[in-house]
């Protein structure tokens, strides 16, 4: 695992700028997208880049299931209103939350992702270290599924809502399989939050108890993050 800490999000972002860009030089075709607080500084240098996606394609990792595109607590109008509505994209994949047959959206989604491999996916990491919505617990060799969201992740989310009780209790979301097969993976966390999860990540056991620890054993793993993020970390991890 590369591991860069920064002064604060805005220069993570522009990190994980240069990341893009890089890999889109080298060839890289297809962006794995995350949505939350973390990559929005990343999302604003895309915008105001000079950079051109439109033969671009992009797969999101999650959508909450019942909420509607146009809802703005949704991951679709999270995205259009950070990035798609500026910068589109040829495709832009994200599950859909009012599929009717949940099932169906799972299968149709995990074919997108095997139809295009993804060249650099963009995580952020929740406090109990789940990546997307892949819980605690979640089995390595996941792909795409129905999540029922833990106590402690609605709680976590509810800073988007008017009232917890709005938030949905269920997502559909790319699973971990999906994720390491990556070929490049960029891992945004910046704040007091993320403490326990980044050193639980980077310096605890590989366990499904920690989604993100898998990234361990994945070839290409940059990890952002500030300095207030990184403060648990040994030293030996903090040069
Ligand atoms: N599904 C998202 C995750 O993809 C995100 O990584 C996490 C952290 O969000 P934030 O970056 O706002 O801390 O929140 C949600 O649970």
């Amino acid at each position: 695992m590369k591991i860069i800490i920064t002064k604060d999000n805005i220069e993570g972002g522009t990190k994980a700028f240069e990341i893009i860009k890089t890999g889109m030089k080298n060839g890289a075709k297809v962006l794995g997208l995350a949505t939350g607080s973390s990559p929005i500084p990343l999302y604003s240098d895309m915008v105001d880049s000079d950079l051109d996606f439109s033969d671009m394609t992009s797969i999101n990792l999650d959508e909450y299931y019942g909420l509607a595109p146009d809802n703005d607590q949704s991951y679709h109008y999270f995205m259009q209103h950070h990035l798609f509505d500026q910068k589109p994209f040829k495709h832009s994949y994200i599950p859909n939350g009012l599929a009717k047959n949940i099932h169906e959206e799972v299968d149709h989604y995990n074919k997108i992702i095997e139809e295009n491999p993804i060249d650099i996916q963009i995580l952020g990491i929740g406090g109990n270290g789940h990546i997307a919505f892949n819980e605690p617990g979640t089995p390595f060799g996941s792909l795409t599924h129905e999540v029922k969201l833990t106590e402690n992740t609605i709680k976590a989310n509810s800073r988007f809502f008017d009232n917890i009780d709005d938030v949905p209790r269920q997502a559909i979301c790319m699973g971990i399989r999906s994720i390491m097969n990556s070929k490049k993976i960029v891992l945004l966390a910046f704040g007091e939050s993320k403490q326990d999860a980044i050193k639980a990540m980077i310096e605890g056991p590989v366990t499904e108890e920690v989604p993100a620890s898998i990234l361990q054993d994945h070839p290409d793993v940059t990890i952002i993050c500030d300095e207030v993020a990184a403060a648990k970390l040994s030293d030996k991890y903090r040069k």
